[in-house]
């Protein structure tokens, strides 16, 4: 059996460092690698380390930043870009966050750095959004990636490692708890907790009656909402979506909802909340994910199938609106067999959501 700890631990640990705002490594197959601060965290000591071990470095954002800077970006997916002299903390902060952008309007024009999509540059931006950070980065080059980090007490994550990250996490999924816990509209539930084999993001199998393994089960993806589903937020949908999920299943006799750590369509509630200040000025929930730097759906659906597998299920019946995620499912060995409608009135708050949805990210509503 693969020891999936060898592939993860490095990983999570520099991820892990990234949100303190210090700087790692992320190192390619050649031995060469990438210096990494996040740039919405560069300052005060760290700041200053960095630069002395690899002076002013460039700046690293992906083709959707690019745009929104206007920057050409050849449609590559990460783009490096020339610091420029004047640029400090407060302006490096500033080029990766645009809620920043009237405390300090940005004062461009950046030049491209010309070069190649490298798997190293890829992974170096991955890693900033598997930390659920900005996808922008301070960076250097470094021949001898091993030995500087040895010496500054610096994490190295491998390139390769870290482009496999969604894959492997899920492969390394774990049951390490269950326990029953009644809920309302559905008394017989047991919650079924998942870890990866050496820790790691977390989710839980709500698993409502008993349902069979012969035939397709009634199942819920819900992706964590912590604005919606806790704070019952009408902002969105999700809220609504979780408890009438859990609801259905219960008066149908059983299934089973997945509640994935995947707060704010991957990106981490922090960014969420940076999207929504986006919205507030009036940019809708796509393009205010492309402003921040990010993909306009960050998630990735190998963990659901691989907890549907380790609860038994191969086939489904999906209460989804999102093509996507039926189509994903299919990807990583589910069958869905039916999709379930799964959709609530909208309210003043979430009706442009709702509308965006439909006529921009392919929901059937
Ligand atoms: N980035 C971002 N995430 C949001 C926004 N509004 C809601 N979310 C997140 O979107 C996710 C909603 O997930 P789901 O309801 O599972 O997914 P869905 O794609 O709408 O698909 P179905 O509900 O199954 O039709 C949650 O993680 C929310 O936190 C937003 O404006 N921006
Ligand atoms: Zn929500």
């Amino acid at each position: 059996m693969l020891d999936f700890r060898d592939n993860l631990t490095p990983v999570n640990r520099a991820a892990d460092d990234l949100r303190r705002g210090l700087p790692v490594v992320v190192a390619g197959a050649d031995g060469k690698g990438l210096a990494l601060l996040p740039l919405e965290l560069a300052n005060g000591p760290a700041l200053d380390a960095f630069e002395a071990v690899a002076g002013t470095g460039f700046l690293m954002v992906t083709g959707q930043r690019a745009e929104v800077l206007k920057v050409g970006h050849k449609g590559w997916p990460v783009v490096r870009l020339k610091r420029p002299g004047w640029m400090e903390s407060a302006d490096l902060a500033a080029l990766a966050d645009p809620t920043l952008d009237l405390a300090s309007p940005l004062k461009g024009p950046f030049t491209r750095i010309d070069h190649p999509d490298t798997d190293t540059d890829r992974a170096a931006l991955k890693l900033l959004k598997w930390a659920r950070l900005l996808p922008a980065a301070l960076a250097a080059e470094i021949d001898d990636a091993a030995t500087v980090a040895a010496r500054e007490g610096w994490l190295v994550a491998n390139a390769d490692a870290v482009l496999a990250v969604d894959l492997s996490q899920a492969s390394a999924l774990r049951i390490v708890a269950r326990a029953l816990v009644p809920l309302a509209g559905a008394e017989k539930t047991e919650l079924v907790s998942f870890r990866p084999l050496s820790g790691g993001i977390e989710h839980i199998a709500i698993v409502v009656g008993d349902p069979s393994r012969h035939s397709p089960v009634l199942a819920r993806l819900h992706s964590e909402c912590f604005t919606g589903d806790l704070l019952g937020s009408l902002k969105c949908d999700c809220g609504e979506q979780l408890r009438g999920a859990i609801k259905a299943i219960g008066e149908a006799g059983g299934g089973v909802v997945l509640y994935l750590a995947q707060e704010g369509r991957g990106i981490g509630l922090i960014s969420k909340l940076k999207a929504y200040s986006l919205q507030d000025q009036g940019y809708d929930t796509v393009d205010a994910n492309t402003r921040l730097g990010f993909d306009v759906d960050e998630r990735v659906f190998a963990p659901a199938a691989k907890m549907l597998k380790s609860l038994g299920f191969s086939t489904v019946r999906l209460m989804t609106n999102n093509p996507e995620k039926v189509a994903a499912l299919g990807r990583f060995g589910i069958e869905v067999t039916e999709r379930v409608q799964h959709a609530f009135p909208p309210n003043p708050h979430n009706v442009g959501y709702l509308a965006t949805k439909k006529s921009r990210t392919g929901h059937m509503l």
